[in-house]
């Protein structure tokens, strides 16, 4: 079904939605609908399941946050046909579930609810909705405030949310609407399971939606969720020939040397306007160790901070996640750029309405979150602009055409000018704020190791061919002091291997300190530990080398036996010749002679056992 057109007003909202609904709505101050909001409501508030394609930004939270919220009204307000209020909801059971991919998403979903929940009057039976995230709190502690609060809408993680229903105090035989909120991520390898589990045990008559920007990557998984003939609604681009993004949403994309990737990441920050701005990286540890050398190096030659910069990715745990994206949402007013450097963690799903640049080092793994990536800006109409970096003279290029048969259109940007001067100065910075701690720099090689990991993964991987990827380049982009082992390095061509690996002015490696003091003392333990052990190897190899020598001698030995072998027979040669010269018929004679060659034998083989047991000592 395509989008609706004409007046987008909510009083044309085709459908009937409970007063209190109605007023929530206007309260929350948008003057018209998105077509999205205009299409869904009514199907889902009514008794349709919907699979649901709509652009980034679109509203589609609200669009499935009425219907939930109209279905539960019906549920506890309505009257039946001889005036009778219905029978409360009973403890243990829930009337609606939401699932989201992630921890961040699903509390952004609850705090919409929330928002809406404001409007409800008080003297009804109250709304109450339940968030049941991994490592917030425990399985019992979410159970003991379910029993108590008794929730009617749980919006949860999948992995939370089945350890939940598997208590038996747990009832899910009241739920009359499911929705699977970035559905397309909810059903593929990483999820499945666990939401076709979730979605088994829920009651057959209730409805389904699902909700993505990107909803067809879900492909026929979609009919392992037991929707009931569901309809298709799918909102494009307003301005474009099927656009996959937002009209609000520029993307362009840089061709760029590698190297000068972060060099040029930082002369955009510093150039460019905008309020927030989020870059992804490919890996936690790349977040982690680029938030330190940004948060040391980029603000450290002004006295006013001009940059605040912000790390989430998925190790962290929950709480300080969902602190950073709130300090990051509210901002500081004192501070004029807001930089907020993530992973995927936060590609899909996060609102924060005043984000108006997004820049990606690297394009992601799975082309599909590239849209949801660039789609945190240029959000309900606003102007965003999104930026990805891609690697020049390789296949990388290429990506440009695959992402524009996917709907997705990029324009080529000139990078900032960026000199040289500039970009050696700032690898100098990058150098000695490496040499001021060792530890800086293993996390810089685990986060250049995960990256190349990372590009091996890529699903377009005639785009991104690991075997011809500029490894040196990127090493340098890292800050590398040295290119570490890895099997990759077979790729780099033998002539542009610089010398023994070292990517500057080789360092002394026994020298270069950890800043922590207990560390570094540790590690000089380790290695006066490591210098005996070499000193009592080495020892030991000179032992081993004097047998061997003492075995070689006895090589010598048999050589020198074989000569003495040959005089003495020529010795013998010439007595017995001498012999038979002197006295040919003095026969005792010549059997004393042959007694001297018996004896002198036995005398040699018993020299010789000696040498043998000389050998064995
Ligand atoms: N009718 C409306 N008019 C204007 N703004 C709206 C309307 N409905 C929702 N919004 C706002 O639009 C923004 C985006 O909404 P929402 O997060 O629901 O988008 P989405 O389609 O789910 O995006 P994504 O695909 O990125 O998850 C929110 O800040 C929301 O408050």
């Amino acid at each position: 079904m395509e989008a609706q057109k004409g007046s987008l007003s909510w009083e044309n909202l085709r459908c009937d939605l409970h007063p209190w609904i109605r007023e929530a709505i206007k309260s929350l101050g948008f003057p018209t609908m998105t077509p999205v909001q205009a299409s869904t409501i009514p199907l889902l508030s009514g008794n349709k399941d919907v699979v649901v394609e709509s652009v980034t930004g679109s509203g589609k939270t609200l669009s499935f946050a009425i219907p939930v919220l109209q279905k539960v009204s019906n549920r506890l307000y309505n009257v039946d046909e001889e005036g009778e209020q219905p029978d409360p909801v009973k403890r243990g059971h829930m009337l609606s579930i939401i699932l989201s991919p992630t921890r961040e998403l699903a509390s952004q979903i609850q705090s919409v609810f929330t928002s809406v929940l404001e409007y409800l009057p008080e003297d009804v039976t109250p709304i109450k909705t339940q968030l049941l995230v991994g490592s917030l709190s425990t399985v019992r502690e979410d159970l003991d405030r379910f029993l108590n609060d008794r929730p009617q809408i749980l919006i949860a993680t999948p992995g939370r949310m089945l350890d939940f229903l598997s208590s038996q105090y747990v009832k899910t035989n009241s739920v009359e609407i499911a929705i699977l909120d970035e559905a397309d991520k909810l059903l593929d390898f990483s999820f499945e399971k666990d939401v076709v589990n979730i979605l088994k045990r829920l009651p057959k008559q209730r409805r389904t939606g699902l909700f993505s920007a990107t909803i067809s990557a879900a492909g026929n998984t979609i009919f392992r969720t037991g929707m009931n003939n569901p309809v298709k609604v799918a909102v494009k681009s307003k301005s474009s020939n099927g656009n996959s993004a937002p009209s609000s949403l520029h993307i362009s994309y840089l061709m760029i040397n590698p190297e000068r990737k972060i060099t040029t990441l930082i002369k955009i920050l510093h150039e460019y306007r905008y309020k927030k701005c989020i870059v992804y990286f490919p890996t936690c540890t790349s977040v982690k160790y680029f938030y330190s050398v940004f948060h040391k190096l980029v603000n450290d030659e002004k006295e006013e901070e001009e940059f605040k910069f912000y790390s989430l990715h998925g190790q962290l745990a929950t709480k300080p996640r969902l602190r950073t994206l709130s300090g990051f949402t509210e901002g500081d007013a004192s501070i004029s750029k807001h930089i907020l450097m993530t992973t995927d963690v936060a590609a899909r799903g996060i609102d924060v309405p005043d984000v108006d640049l997004v820049i990606q080092i690297d394009p992601p793994i799975d082309p599909d979150v590239f849209l949801h990536r660039c789609g945190r800006t240029g959000r309900a109409n606003k102007v965003g602009r999104a930026i990805v970096m891609l690697n020049e003279n390789s296949t990388e290029e290429d990506y440009i055409g695959f992402m524009d048969v996917k709907g997705v259109t990029m324009s080529q940007m000139e990078p900032p000018k960026l000199e040289t001067t500039e970009h050696i100065k700032f690898q100098n910075k990058l150098r000695n704020f490496m040499l001021d701690d060792r530890s800086r720099h293993e996390i810089a090689i685990k986060s250049y190791v995960g990256f190349v990991r990372y590009y091996t993964k890529h699903m377009a991987s005639s785009i991104f061919r690991y075997q011809s990827l500029d490894y040196l380049g990127i090493a340098r982009m890292y800050g590398l002091l040295r290119l570490p082992k890895m099997p990759e390095a077979k790729f780099i061509p033998k002539e542009d291997m610089p010398e023994d690996a070292w990517l500057g002015e080789p360092i002394n490696m026994d020298n270069y300190a950890y800043a922590d003091k207990q560390k570094e003392k540790s590690r000089l333990d380790n290695l006066e530990a490591e210098k005996q052990k070499k000193i009592s190897d080495a020892k030991r190899r000179k032992e081993l080398k004097v047998k061997n020598e003492a075995w070689s001698s006895k090589v010598e030995t048999k050589e020198t036996r074989q000569e003495r072998r040959e005089k003495m027979k020529r010795k013998r040669d010439a007595i017995e010749k001498q012999i038979m010269e002197e006295s040919s018929e003095d026969e005792e004679t010549e059997v004393d002679w042959k007694d001297i060659v018996k004896s002198n034998k036995k005398a040699k083989s018993s020299s010789s056992g000696m040498q043998g047991s000389f050998d064995d000592l």
